[in-house]
Protein backbone atom coordinates (compact mmCIF):
# COMPACT_ATOMS: atom_id res chain seq x y z
CA UNK A 1 0.00 0.00 0.00
CA UNK A 2 1.21 3.63 -0.81
CA UNK A 3 4.13 2.00 -2.92
CA UNK A 4 6.42 4.66 -3.92
CA UNK A 5 3.93 7.55 -3.31
CA UNK A 6 3.61 10.80 -1.25
CA UNK A 7 1.09 10.25 1.68
CA UNK A 8 0.35 14.15 3.34
CA UNK A 9 -1.19 14.84 7.01
CA UNK A 10 -2.09 17.84 8.23
CA UNK A 11 -1.98 18.03 11.94
CA UNK A 12 0.80 15.32 11.51
CA UNK A 13 2.58 16.27 14.51
CA UNK A 14 -0.49 15.37 16.81
CA UNK A 15 -0.85 11.38 18.12
CA UNK A 16 -2.86 10.31 15.01
CA UNK A 17 0.18 11.68 12.96
CA UNK A 18 2.24 10.06 15.19
CA UNK A 19 0.74 6.56 14.78
CA UNK A 20 0.58 6.74 10.95
CA UNK A 21 4.27 7.52 11.03
CA UNK A 22 4.76 4.34 12.95
CA UNK A 23 2.62 2.07 10.57
CA UNK A 24 3.87 3.92 7.16
CA UNK A 25 7.58 4.87 7.93
CA UNK A 26 9.04 1.32 7.13
CA UNK A 27 7.07 0.51 4.06
CA UNK A 28 7.63 1.55 0.56
CA UNK A 29 5.99 4.76 0.81
CA UNK A 30 7.03 7.06 -1.20
CA UNK A 31 7.04 10.06 1.40
CA UNK A 32 5.18 11.30 4.60
CA UNK A 33 4.38 14.76 4.11
CA UNK A 34 3.65 16.56 7.69
CA UNK A 35 2.02 19.55 7.59
CA UNK A 36 1.45 22.06 10.34
CA UNK A 37 1.92 24.82 12.58
CA UNK A 38 4.11 24.41 15.43
CA UNK A 39 8.10 24.47 14.43
CA UNK A 40 8.66 23.16 17.79
CA UNK A 41 6.84 19.97 17.23
CA UNK A 42 8.22 19.46 13.86
CA UNK A 43 11.88 20.14 14.74
CA UNK A 44 11.36 17.29 17.91
CA UNK A 45 10.29 15.21 14.92
CA UNK A 46 12.52 15.65 12.59
CA UNK A 47 15.18 14.98 15.45
CA UNK A 48 13.34 12.06 17.17
CA UNK A 49 12.38 10.22 13.64
CA UNK A 50 16.12 11.11 11.24
CA UNK A 51 14.08 9.68 8.38
CA UNK A 52 14.66 11.38 4.23
CA UNK A 53 11.02 9.92 3.94
CA UNK A 54 9.31 12.26 5.89
CA UNK A 55 9.15 15.84 4.66
CA UNK A 56 7.75 18.89 6.82
CA UNK A 57 5.90 22.03 5.49
CA UNK A 58 4.92 24.57 8.18
CA UNK A 59 1.96 26.28 7.53
CA UNK A 60 -1.65 26.82 8.61
CA UNK A 61 -4.64 25.26 7.16
CA UNK A 62 -6.34 28.51 7.11
CA UNK A 63 -4.41 30.03 4.43
CA UNK A 64 -4.96 28.36 1.16
CA UNK A 65 -2.25 29.52 -0.23
CA UNK A 66 -0.02 27.69 2.20
CA UNK A 67 -1.46 24.07 1.78
CA UNK A 68 -1.94 25.00 -1.90
CA UNK A 69 2.00 25.07 -2.11
CA UNK A 70 2.05 22.73 0.11
CA UNK A 71 0.07 20.03 -1.60
CA UNK A 72 1.78 19.70 -4.98
CA UNK A 73 2.77 16.41 -6.02
CA UNK A 74 0.53 14.64 -3.35
CA UNK A 75 -0.88 11.46 -3.78
CA UNK A 76 -3.29 11.36 -0.58
CA UNK A 77 -4.54 13.52 2.06
CA UNK A 78 -5.14 12.38 5.77
CA UNK A 79 -6.54 15.32 6.97
CA UNK A 80 -6.50 15.82 10.81
CA UNK A 81 -5.79 19.21 11.43
CA UNK A 82 -8.16 20.84 13.99
CA UNK A 83 -8.98 22.41 16.60
CA UNK A 84 -10.41 19.75 19.01
CA UNK A 85 -10.73 21.03 22.36
CA UNK A 86 -14.41 21.18 23.54
CA UNK A 87 -14.11 24.43 26.27
CA UNK A 88 -11.43 26.65 23.65
CA UNK A 89 -13.97 25.96 20.76
CA UNK A 90 -16.68 26.83 22.99
CA UNK A 91 -15.17 30.22 24.10
CA UNK A 92 -13.18 30.86 20.53
CA UNK A 93 -16.03 29.66 17.90
CA UNK A 94 -15.08 31.26 15.07
CA UNK A 95 -11.75 30.48 15.48
CA UNK A 96 -13.08 26.52 15.54
CA UNK A 97 -15.04 27.96 12.20
CA UNK A 98 -11.83 29.19 10.92
CA UNK A 99 -10.03 26.19 11.48
CA UNK A 100 -12.12 23.29 11.12
CA UNK A 101 -14.24 24.84 8.89
CA UNK A 102 -13.00 27.12 6.42
CA UNK A 103 -9.50 24.92 6.75
CA UNK A 104 -11.70 22.14 5.92
CA UNK A 105 -12.88 24.09 2.53
CA UNK A 106 -8.72 24.95 1.91
CA UNK A 107 -7.66 21.53 2.14
CA UNK A 108 -10.42 19.86 -0.22
CA UNK A 109 -9.87 22.42 -2.91
CA UNK A 110 -6.25 22.07 -2.89
CA UNK A 111 -6.29 18.64 -3.12
CA UNK A 112 -9.23 19.01 -6.02
CA UNK A 113 -6.35 21.31 -7.89
CA UNK A 114 -3.35 19.19 -7.47
CA UNK A 115 -5.27 16.10 -8.79
CA UNK A 116 -4.96 14.37 -5.50
CA UNK A 117 -6.44 11.23 -5.45
CA UNK A 118 -8.46 10.54 -1.81
CA UNK A 119 -8.62 12.72 1.03
CA UNK A 120 -10.08 11.30 4.24
CA UNK A 121 -11.34 13.63 6.67
CA UNK A 122 -11.23 12.84 10.26
CA UNK A 123 -14.63 14.03 12.11
CA UNK A 124 -16.25 12.93 15.42
CA UNK A 125 -18.75 11.66 17.20
CA UNK A 126 -19.11 14.96 18.78
CA UNK A 127 -20.57 15.85 15.09
CA UNK A 128 -23.84 13.91 15.33
CA UNK A 129 -26.54 16.07 16.78
CA UNK A 130 -23.91 18.77 18.11
CA UNK A 131 -24.30 20.98 21.06
CA UNK A 132 -20.92 22.70 21.41
CA UNK A 133 -18.69 24.91 19.03
CA UNK A 134 -16.41 22.13 18.58
CA UNK A 135 -18.64 19.45 17.30
CA UNK A 136 -20.69 21.93 15.03
CA UNK A 137 -17.71 23.18 13.69
CA UNK A 138 -16.99 19.38 12.65
CA UNK A 139 -20.48 19.09 11.30
CA UNK A 140 -20.43 21.62 9.27
CA UNK A 141 -17.03 20.20 7.95
CA UNK A 142 -18.47 16.89 7.00
CA UNK A 143 -21.31 18.85 5.24
CA UNK A 144 -18.43 20.72 2.98
CA UNK A 145 -16.61 17.18 2.24
CA UNK A 146 -20.04 15.94 1.17
CA UNK A 147 -21.05 18.53 -0.95
CA UNK A 148 -17.78 19.14 -2.51
CA UNK A 149 -17.58 15.24 -2.99
CA UNK A 150 -20.17 15.90 -5.83
CA UNK A 151 -17.94 18.06 -7.58
CA UNK A 152 -14.84 16.88 -7.00
CA UNK A 153 -13.83 14.82 -10.53
CA UNK A 154 -11.18 12.41 -9.86
CA UNK A 155 -10.44 13.05 -6.42
CA UNK A 156 -12.34 10.85 -4.15
CA UNK A 157 -13.73 13.05 -0.56
CA UNK A 158 -14.85 10.86 2.38
CA UNK A 159 -15.18 10.82 6.61
CA UNK A 160 -14.45 8.78 9.11
CA UNK A 161 -15.77 9.98 12.24
CA UNK A 162 -14.30 8.55 15.66
CA UNK A 163 -15.10 7.98 18.88
CA UNK A 164 -13.01 8.73 22.05
CA UNK A 165 -9.20 7.90 21.26
CA UNK A 166 -7.94 6.00 24.77
CA UNK A 167 -4.90 8.23 26.16
CA UNK A 168 -5.14 11.22 23.74
CA UNK A 169 -3.09 13.99 24.35
CA UNK A 170 -5.47 15.54 27.55
CA UNK A 171 -8.08 12.93 27.70
CA UNK A 172 -9.55 11.75 30.68
CA UNK A 173 -7.84 8.19 31.04
CA UNK A 174 -4.05 9.93 31.47
CA UNK A 175 -5.53 12.02 33.33
CA UNK A 176 -7.03 9.50 36.68
CA UNK A 177 -3.81 8.16 35.71
CA UNK A 178 -2.01 10.82 37.11
CA UNK A 179 -4.50 11.41 39.82
CA UNK A 180 -4.01 8.02 41.17
CA UNK A 181 -0.34 8.43 40.86
CA UNK A 182 -0.24 11.52 43.02
CA UNK A 183 -2.93 10.60 45.46
CA UNK A 184 -5.43 12.60 44.26
CA UNK A 185 -9.46 12.18 44.03
CA UNK A 186 -10.46 10.61 40.80
CA UNK A 187 -12.81 13.32 39.54
CA UNK A 188 -15.42 11.35 37.39
CA UNK A 189 -18.25 13.71 35.64
CA UNK A 190 -21.17 11.72 35.80
CA UNK A 191 -20.82 8.29 36.99
CA UNK A 192 -23.32 6.92 34.63
CA UNK A 193 -21.95 9.46 31.25
CA UNK A 194 -20.31 6.71 28.77
CA UNK A 195 -17.97 7.06 25.67
CA UNK A 196 -17.22 4.98 22.77
CA UNK A 197 -13.17 4.17 23.28
CA UNK A 198 -11.13 3.73 20.30
CA UNK A 199 -7.41 2.76 20.73
CA UNK A 200 -5.13 5.31 18.50
CA UNK A 201 -3.91 1.88 16.38
CA UNK A 202 -8.03 1.70 15.78
CA UNK A 203 -8.37 5.04 14.66
CA UNK A 204 -5.35 4.63 11.84
CA UNK A 205 -6.89 1.38 10.62
CA UNK A 206 -9.98 3.14 10.04
CA UNK A 207 -8.79 5.71 7.93
CA UNK A 208 -6.94 3.26 5.96
CA UNK A 209 -10.21 1.22 5.78
CA UNK A 210 -11.69 4.32 4.59
CA UNK A 211 -8.94 4.97 2.16
CA UNK A 212 -9.01 1.76 0.71
CA UNK A 213 -12.94 1.75 0.32
CA UNK A 214 -14.29 5.26 0.38
CA UNK A 215 -16.77 5.91 -2.86
CA UNK A 216 -17.46 10.04 -2.98
CA UNK A 217 -18.84 11.65 0.67
CA UNK A 218 -18.75 7.91 1.98
CA UNK A 219 -18.67 8.29 5.89
CA UNK A 220 -16.87 5.61 7.87
CA UNK A 221 -17.60 4.61 11.41
CA UNK A 222 -16.15 1.65 13.41
CA UNK A 223 -18.50 -0.39 15.77
CA UNK A 224 -16.65 0.43 19.03
CA UNK A 225 -17.35 -0.53 22.50
CA UNK A 226 -18.40 1.94 25.03
CA UNK A 227 -18.12 2.54 29.00
CA UNK A 228 -19.42 4.49 31.92
CA UNK A 229 -17.00 6.88 33.40
CA UNK A 230 -17.88 5.38 37.07
CA UNK A 231 -16.31 2.05 35.37
CA UNK A 232 -13.52 3.55 33.96
CA UNK A 233 -12.45 5.04 37.77
CA UNK A 234 -13.15 1.84 38.90
CA UNK A 235 -11.11 -0.02 35.94
CA UNK A 236 -7.98 1.76 36.98
CA UNK A 237 -8.53 2.06 40.67
CA UNK A 238 -8.40 -2.20 40.60
CA UNK A 239 -5.37 -2.71 37.86
CA UNK A 240 -3.31 0.32 39.77
CA UNK A 241 -4.29 -1.22 43.10
CA UNK A 242 -5.22 1.96 44.50
CA UNK A 243 -7.84 3.24 46.56
CA UNK A 244 -8.40 6.89 45.40
CA UNK A 245 -11.82 8.35 46.29
CA UNK A 246 -14.36 8.46 43.37
CA UNK A 247 -15.45 12.56 43.81
CA UNK A 248 -18.28 13.46 41.84
CA UNK A 249 -17.45 16.54 39.96
CA UNK A 250 -20.61 16.99 37.65
CA UNK A 251 -21.18 17.23 34.02
CA UNK A 252 -18.41 20.09 32.15
CA UNK A 253 -19.72 22.75 29.80
CA UNK A 254 -20.98 21.48 26.52
CA UNK A 255 -20.81 17.93 27.33
CA UNK A 256 -23.14 14.91 26.62
CA UNK A 257 -24.21 12.38 28.81
CA UNK A 258 -23.83 9.90 25.77
CA UNK A 259 -22.43 10.18 22.44
CA UNK A 260 -23.65 9.14 18.76
CA UNK A 261 -21.75 7.68 15.87
CA UNK A 262 -25.06 7.27 13.76
CA UNK A 263 -27.73 9.33 13.45
CA UNK A 264 -30.71 6.73 12.87
CA UNK A 265 -31.31 9.11 9.49
CA UNK A 266 -27.72 7.67 8.49
CA UNK A 267 -27.62 4.16 9.59
CA UNK A 268 -31.22 3.00 7.93
CA UNK A 269 -28.48 3.68 4.71
CA UNK A 270 -25.57 1.95 5.77
CA UNK A 271 -23.72 -1.09 5.09
CA UNK A 272 -22.07 -2.30 7.50
CA UNK A 273 -19.00 -5.33 7.75
CA UNK A 274 -18.29 -7.18 10.88
CA UNK A 275 -15.85 -3.96 11.79
CA UNK A 276 -17.09 -1.20 10.26
CA UNK A 277 -20.22 1.23 8.99
CA UNK A 278 -19.87 2.99 5.70
CA UNK A 279 -22.73 5.29 5.17
CA UNK A 280 -23.03 6.56 1.74
CA UNK A 281 -23.68 9.95 -0.01
CA UNK A 282 -27.14 11.01 -0.51
CA UNK A 283 -26.78 11.49 -3.95
CA UNK A 284 -30.05 13.24 -4.70
CA UNK A 285 -30.32 16.37 -6.18
CA UNK A 286 -31.99 19.22 -4.51
CA UNK A 287 -35.16 18.98 -6.35
CA UNK A 288 -36.18 15.60 -5.04
CA UNK A 289 -39.11 14.94 -3.21
CA UNK A 290 -38.58 14.04 0.16
CA UNK A 291 -37.23 17.24 1.12
CA UNK A 292 -41.19 18.62 0.33
CA UNK A 293 -43.98 15.82 0.33
CA UNK A 294 -42.25 12.33 1.26
CA UNK A 295 -41.30 10.73 4.23
CA UNK A 296 -38.91 8.36 5.20
CA UNK A 297 -40.77 5.41 6.26
CA UNK A 298 -37.76 2.67 7.14
CA UNK A 299 -36.57 6.00 9.86
CA UNK A 300 -39.62 4.51 12.54
CA UNK A 301 -38.11 1.42 13.41
CA UNK A 302 -34.44 2.96 13.24
CA UNK A 303 -32.27 3.95 16.35
CA UNK A 304 -29.23 5.94 16.33
CA UNK A 305 -25.82 4.23 16.85
CA UNK A 306 -24.45 5.69 20.76
CA UNK A 307 -22.50 5.13 23.30
CA UNK A 308 -25.46 4.05 25.32
CA UNK A 309 -26.84 1.66 23.40
CA UNK A 310 -23.34 -0.07 22.00
CA UNK A 311 -21.60 -2.81 23.53
CA UNK A 312 -21.19 -2.20 27.00
CA UNK A 313 -17.80 -3.38 28.55
CA UNK A 314 -17.73 -5.04 31.48
CA UNK A 315 -15.29 -4.06 34.02
CA UNK A 316 -13.08 -6.70 33.14
CA UNK A 317 -13.65 -6.07 29.27
CA UNK A 318 -12.27 -2.86 30.29
CA UNK A 319 -9.25 -3.81 31.99
CA UNK A 320 -7.92 -5.56 29.31
CA UNK A 321 -8.24 -2.99 26.65
CA UNK A 322 -6.43 -0.60 29.54
CA UNK A 323 -3.74 -3.13 29.46
CA UNK A 324 -3.30 -3.18 25.82
CA UNK A 325 -2.00 0.34 25.82
CA UNK A 326 1.48 0.76 26.21
CA UNK A 327 1.25 3.63 28.56
CA UNK A 328 -0.64 1.79 31.21
CA UNK A 329 1.71 -0.94 30.98
CA UNK A 330 4.52 1.33 30.92
CA UNK A 331 3.03 2.66 34.19
CA UNK A 332 2.41 -0.32 35.81
CA UNK A 333 5.76 -1.54 34.96
CA UNK A 334 4.69 -4.26 32.94
O1 LIG B 1 -11.99 14.99 35.08
C1 LIG B 1 -12.65 14.41 34.21
C2 LIG B 1 -12.51 14.64 32.82
C3 LIG B 1 -13.32 13.94 31.93
N1 LIG B 1 -14.20 13.04 32.38
C4 LIG B 1 -15.08 12.32 31.44
O2 LIG B 1 -14.31 11.58 30.54
C5 LIG B 1 -14.98 11.46 29.30
C6 LIG B 1 -14.03 11.80 28.21
O3 LIG B 1 -13.53 13.11 28.39
P1 LIG B 1 -12.28 13.64 27.58
O4 LIG B 1 -11.96 15.01 28.09
O5 LIG B 1 -11.22 12.60 27.59
O6 LIG B 1 -12.81 13.68 26.08
P2 LIG B 1 -14.02 14.41 25.44
O7 LIG B 1 -15.12 13.39 25.30
O8 LIG B 1 -14.37 15.68 26.09
O9 LIG B 1 -13.42 14.76 24.00
C7 LIG B 1 -12.45 13.95 23.41
O10 LIG B 1 -12.99 13.02 22.51
C8 LIG B 1 -13.61 13.59 21.38
C9 LIG B 1 -14.27 12.50 20.58
O11 LIG B 1 -15.50 12.25 21.13
C10 LIG B 1 -12.64 14.41 20.59
O12 LIG B 1 -11.66 13.60 20.01
C11 LIG B 1 -12.01 15.42 21.51
O13 LIG B 1 -11.02 16.11 20.79
C12 LIG B 1 -11.41 14.79 22.71
O14 LIG B 1 -10.92 15.78 23.59
C13 LIG B 1 -16.18 12.39 29.35
O15 LIG B 1 -17.31 11.61 29.57
C14 LIG B 1 -15.89 13.26 30.55
O16 LIG B 1 -17.05 13.68 31.22
C15 LIG B 1 -14.33 12.78 33.72
O17 LIG B 1 -15.14 11.95 34.14
N2 LIG B 1 -13.55 13.46 34.60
Amino acid sequence: MFKSKVLMITGGTGSFGNAVLRRFLHTEIGEIRIFSRDEKKQEDMRNELKNKKIRFCLGDVRDYGNIRDAMKGVDYVFHAAALKQVPSCEFYPIEALRTNVIGTENVLQAAIESGVNRVVFLSTDKAVYPINAMGLSKAMAEKVVLAKSRTAGDTILCVTRYGNVMGSRGSVIPLFMHQIKHGLPITVTDPKMTRFLMSLEDSVELVVHAYQHSKPGDIFVQKAPAATMSDLAIALRELFEVRNPIEVIGTRHGEKLFETLIAREEIIRARQSSRYFQIPADNRDLNYDKFFVEGEVGLSGADDYTSHNTERLTLEGLKGQLLALDFVRTELGR
